[in-house]
């Protein structure tokens, strides 16, 4: 029977060494570029990333140095490298991963992502000598009769030739489980170690394509789709009897509740300022006071409300005095007229997402 974690998830076997670190918080996610040469239905990307832009995290990055700033924030043990398909840019791909072995030691794991479309001997022999830990597999496994298709089975063989981890990951589409089945006995045949089944998700931009198909949410609340999470569940108890290869079930609430969760309150004590408090779930709660004319009533807060001006920052970016939530309290009891108070919560990331916001009276 497959074991369930304590993390939403179902495993059979061992939990492959990248998603250990990922459930913890500990991978940074290192999106490469969004050039892909497939056209997955069910595709999550956005718009804009889909175009050739880089990322760590959600920072946008320039150079190498954005990555490492970004890992140290996060105190990352790993990396995720992923896209798009980070063998569309395979020089940029193997760059990162060798300053990131570089910086950060052979211990920092780094496992990719990809089609398979590109994988030829060479490529994998250039990520390889960067010092690339693991692979995975996700071929375009529900269009069977594609030369793209053909040419990513041929591909994937090349990866047995190196001593690195390799596996597959797919997600658990509806009505398609004779297919995943196919890629676990095509993987175990050639030696692989596991295969991982991702619940079906739904984003902004699939959202179209899936309904079409007549998927449809579990719920208001959330992301995934009916009927992936069972499928995913009966492909482990078959892969537990007729293979010898692992396999991880990822659920929608794994990545939503515990690996982003473990990831903000990672970053969140490495950025947070001294007026600001940690929540359980990572992120950033403070005061703020909006107005107009920000030096007015800075000179406002500290002259004639004496708050000590160490309580206080001014973000002119965001067009706000930053304060800790008890001292905007009290100011927005004492001070009458235009200065609008809030209490913010933030991710403590480099977007800074706004969460919530409650209007003080
Ligand atoms: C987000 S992708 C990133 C790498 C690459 N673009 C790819 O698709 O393989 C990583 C994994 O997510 C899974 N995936 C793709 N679309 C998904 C969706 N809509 N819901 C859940 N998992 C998905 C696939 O199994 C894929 O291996
Ligand atoms: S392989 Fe990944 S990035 Fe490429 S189209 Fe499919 S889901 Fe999107």
């Amino acid at each position: 029977m497959p074991r369930e974690t304590t993390y939403y998830s179902y495993v059979v076997g061992e939990l492959p060494e990248g998603c250990q670190l990922c459930v913890r918080g500990e991978k940074l996610v290192l999106f490469v570029t969004g050039v892909c040469p497939r056209n997955c239905f069910y595709c999550p990307l956005s718009p804009w990333r889909r175009g050739d832009v880089v990322y760590a995290n959600e920072r946008p990055v320039r150079s190498v140095d954005d990555i490492i700033a970004e890992a140290l924030i996060q105190e990352a043990g790993g990396a995720g490298v992923t896209g798009g398909d980070p063998l569309a840019r395979l020089n940029r791909t193997v760059e990162y991963i060798r300053a990131l072995k570089e910086r950060f030691g052979e211990e920092f794991h780094l496992h990719l992502y990809t089609t398979g479309a590109l994988a030829t001997k060479k490529a994998l022999e250039k990520l390889y000598d960067a010092g690339l830990d693991e692979i995975r597999f996700h071929p375009d496994i529900f269009t069977p009769n594609s030369k793209l298709f053909e040419r990513e089975i041929e591909n994937i063989k090349n990866a047995f030739d190196f001593s690195w981890d390799v596996g597959g990951e797919v997600p658990a589409v509806p009505g398609q489980g004779e297919r995943i089945k196919w890629f676990a006995e095509f993987l175990d045949r050639l030696g692989a170690k596991f295969l991982n089944v991702n619940e079906l998700e739904f984003s902004e931009t699939n959202m179209r394509n899936l309904l079409d198909r007549g998927y449809k949410p579990i719920n208001d609340e959330s992301s995934a789709i009916k009927g992936s999470l069972e499928l995913g569940l009966e492909i482990l108890r078959w892969g537990e009897e007729n293979t010898s290869l692992s396999y991880h079930l990822c659920t929608a609430k794994l990545k939503d509740a515990v690996q982003l969760r473990n990831r903000l309150r990672r970053m969140a004590k490495n950025v947070a300022k001294p007026y600001m408090e940690i929540t359980e779930d990572g992120t950033l709660r403070f005061g703020i006071a909006e107005y107009g004319n920000l030096d007015e009533l800075y000179a406002l807060l500290v002259k004639d409300a004496e708050v000590p001006a160490e309580w206080l920052y001014i973000n002119r970016e965001k067009g706000r005095i930053e304060m800790p939530v008890e001292v905007a309290i009290e100011l927005a009891e004492a001070i009458e007229g235009d200065v609008r108070f809030f209490i913010v919560e933030e991710y403590p990331t480099w977007d800074r997402l706004e969460v919530e916001r409650i209007p003080l009276p």
